[in-house]
């Protein structure tokens, strides 16, 4: 039997309106544990509205959510990192003159434990503390590929190694559920490739992941579901061959390209 703590995320009836226009329609997802979920859709299609609904930078006007098996309301951006939802954002956001290893730091202290007091005092705790954290944000980088780069400052890395580096910080708060705005963006075909293998490994791992991502290659590749959003609305849901050979999914893409 299926039970709801077996999805990571489920979510229904998420609306939200822009003044008159309606960007998001009662959308309804379930992710599994450990699996990578993609979101697609034609530009304006929704998506990055979902993300910012779901990690509390807009309010929602509808939806009931949850997350692993517990209601969450996703108000505030520091709850929905608490309750275990980190994101990395399409226009790269990191500490750009803080070091790879620093954006990282600031991503695990989510979950540290001596807070201001500590800190101000720099009590034994603290610093037992900060040795811990900033151990586990070596590993990190080390995972994502980057860890030689764990003193250059975020600014000075190529556009893909940036994009490690904040999924590094998001892995950093040992998340449920990793939401990947466009990860592949700008990226040339070897850094995709690497992207790809990154992605794979982190599911491997036993987490679980949603994707919005242009790149269809990509998404079809990697996900082991998808839902497809046009004009706020799902037109479609299911492994990617069967979305694949939607005709409403089809429409929309040639109805998108046609007008450019
Ligand atoms: N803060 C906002 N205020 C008003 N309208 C908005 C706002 N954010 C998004 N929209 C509108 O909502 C619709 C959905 O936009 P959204 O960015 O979610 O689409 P998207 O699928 O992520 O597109 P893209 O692939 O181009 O990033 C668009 O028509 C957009 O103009």
């Amino acid at each position: 039997m299926t039970t709801t703590t077996d999805f990571v995320l489920n979510v229904s009836g998420v609306s939200k309106r822009f003044g008159g226009l309606q960007a998001l329609s009662g959308v309804a997802l379930k992710i599994g544990r450990g699996q990578v979920y993609g979101l697609i859709g034609p530009n304006g299609a929704g998506k990055t509205t979902f993300f910012n609904v779901l990690t509390g930078l807009y309010t929602p006007d509808a939806g009931s959510f949850e997350l692993g098996g517990q209601a969450y309301k996703p108000q505030a951006v520091h709850q929905v990192a608490k309750a275990g939802i980190a994101r990395t954002f399409q226009n790269i956001r990191l500490f750009a003159e803080m070091s790879a290893l620093e954006n990282v730091m600031v991503g695990r202290h989510v979950r540290s434990q001596s807070g201001i007091f500590g800190a101000i005092f720099r009590t034994s705790g603290f610093k037992a503390e900060e040795a811990a954290i900033a151990k586990r944000a070596q590993e990190l980088l080390d995972y994502v590929g980057i860890g030689h780069m764990a003193e250059f400052k975020a600014r000075t890395l190529s556009y893909g190694d940036q994009r490690r580096l904040e999924i590094a910080r998001a892995l950093a708060t040992d998340p449920q559920l990793i939401a990947l705005d466009e990860p592949a963006a700008g990226m040339n075909a070897t850094e995709k490739v690497v992207l790809r293998e990154l992605i794979d490994r982190i599911r491997n791992d036993g987490r679980t992941i949603l994707l919005i991502e242009h790149d269809v290659k990509l998404v079809m590749g990697l996900c082991d579901r998808v839902t497809v959003l046009d004009y706020g609305k799902q037109i479609a849901e299911g492994t990617p061959a069967e979305v694949q050979r939607n005709e409403k999914v089809i429409e929309a893409y040639l109805g998108a390209h046609a007008a450019h």
